[in-house]
């Protein structure tokens, strides 16, 4: 792939020469004679690894919208060029520049220059794919197991990655790999060179959700500084992975279902529709056939997602799975955790066997690092188990002289985070008679958060 130069330039005499002499050196160059026509290259895609700017233009200064403009390229790197007699706040430049040349340009001081911002541009882009796609952490094996239902699954995935998938869902109880599932299939899929996006549609309130996904143009409501790229277009060539989509609020379901028919969406406050062409797959634990009977999920919506649907077992119903699940993760948190955990005892199986994991892969991940990181030899200990139900966990703490309003947690290393948290907000929901704003009023959190987390460790909101 060429390397791609921006000049923005008013001089035409100047960008003439520039843009030959970077032309005959390999550049791929485009020429801006201004602010607006820069602006129009760079939403044209264009994206440049350099950007040669002039900082005296006839219709403003680069400076002035520096933060917009530079939020629509991709890791590009800024040499600013300028008058050595104007009046140039070199501090601020020096804060936003790769590099700044004084008028008239140096040719071989220019060269030198480009070339480095050339390699910065290219190794930032490097490395943000790298932790980006991750296609080493998301191949076909990182989903473990090889019951019949994980064989099956597997094929399944295995055939559609040839296929131009547009839309699909996974369904599944909360920790049965819905995340996992949206990554292998992106990283292994036709689209694996794009970018993948996540939005957990639960965590936003929706206002912040609608400007999230379909970006806005400056000022298009209170607080909206700047223009800001929405997800669907920054997933453009690539997924959308949407998980609880079933927490959407409606009308941003008909307008979601409206941007995948149409291929096109306008950003709030826009005038122009911009083209996409994104893959989209949601996840959700709840049925969203049953959500859509009751009118709190959109029929036509749950239609186009359905094409294609995927959906994962719970590990109660493929237990057998352990065998391979329980050394990769103790292996997993061996090596995190510098621990040497070697042997499962016949009794640990057991009780691993005989448990039903409600939280399914997620807990049996919680379990496993607590059991490893207070090991003390190669023996995995059986004491750190606690797969009782949340009963008889609660029965065997005291509660004598506290407070009634107050919440009791082991400190002993029995509970992992997760466990804490759900047992946190399982017991503020009890006190505060399930009462949905309350409780997230006593915890400090919003009424979104706190039902995704309800959700997502299958608590009770009823008494
Ligand atoms: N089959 C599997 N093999 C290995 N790891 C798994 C598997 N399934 C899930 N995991 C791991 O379990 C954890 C929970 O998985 P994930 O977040 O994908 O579940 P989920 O179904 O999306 O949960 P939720 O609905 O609560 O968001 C992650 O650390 C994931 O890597």
């Amino acid at each position: 792939m060429a390397n791609k130069l921006l000049i923005i330039e008013d001089d035409s005499h100047t960008s003439g020469e520039l843009s030959r002499y970077y032309r005959q050196k390999g550049w791929l160059v485009s020429v801006a004679d201004g602010v607006a026509e820069a602006r129009r290259l760079l939403d044209k895609e264009f994206n440049p690894h350099v950007i040669l700017a002039d900082l005296g233009l006839p219709d403003g200064s680069i400076l002035d919208h520096f933060e917009d403009i530079h939020a629509d390229t991709d890791h590009s790197e800024w040499v600013f060029a300028f008058e050595s007699n104007s009046r140039t706040n070199i501090d601020r430049i020096d804060e936003l520049a790769y590099e700044f040349i004084e008028k008239p340009i140096n040719q071989s001081r220019l060269d030198v220059m480009l070339k480095r911002a050339l390699r910065a541009s290219l190794t930032a882009r490097r490395l943000a794919n790298y932790s980006n796609s991750d296609s080493q952490l998301y191949h076909f094996d990182a989903y473990i197991g090889h019951s019949e239902a994980v064989s099956d699954l597997k094929d399944m995935l295995k055939r559609l990655m040839d296929v131009p998938i547009s839309t699909m869902i996974i369904t599944g109880e909360t920790g049965t790999g819905k995340g996992l599932t949206a990554r292998i299939i992106h990283n292994n899929g036709l689209r694996k060179d794009g970018p993948l996006v996540e939005l957990n549609c639960a965590a936003l309130p929706k206002e912040l959700m609608e400007s999230h996904l379909f970006g806005h143009e400056s000022g298009a409501f209170t607080g909206a500084k700047g223009r800001h790229r929405g997800l669907i277009e920054q997933a453009d060539g690539g997924t959308l992975f949407l998980d609880e989509i079933g927490d959407m609020d409606l009308d941003l379901q008909a307008k979601l279902l409206k941007a995948i028919e149409d291929k096109r969406i306008r950003r709030l406050g826009g005038e122009r529709e911009i083209s996409v062409d994104v893959q989209i797959i949601a996840a959700t634990g709840i049925d969203l056939e049953q959500a859509s009977r009751d009118n709190r999920f959109r029929d036509d919506l749950y239609h186009r997602l359905s094409v294609f649907c995927i959906t994962l077992p719970p590990l109660r119903e493929r237990k057998n799975d352990l065998v391979e699940l329980v050394p990769r993760i103790i292996a997993e948190f061996n090596s995190k955790a510098n621990r040497r955990v070697e042997v499962v005892p016949d009794q640990v199986w057991d009780q691993l066997l005989a448990y039903d994991w409600p939280g399914n892969i997620r807990e049996l991940r919680n379990v496993v690092e607590r059991c490893v990181l207070l090991s003390s030899d190669e023996i995995f200990p059986s004491k750190w188990l606690q797969l009782t139900d949340n009963d008889s966990q609660e029965a065997n703490v005291s509660t004598v002289g506290i407070p009634t309003d107050s919440i009791v947690i082991p400190l002993d290393g029995s509970m992992a985070l997760d466990e804490m948290d759900s047992h946190i907000i399982q017991n503020a929901l009890e006190l505060n008679d399930f009462n949905i704003t309350e409780t997230a009023r006593v915890l400090g959190t919003t009424r979104e958060t706190l039902r995704y987390r309800v959700q997502k460790y299958g608590l009770n909101t009823s008494a």
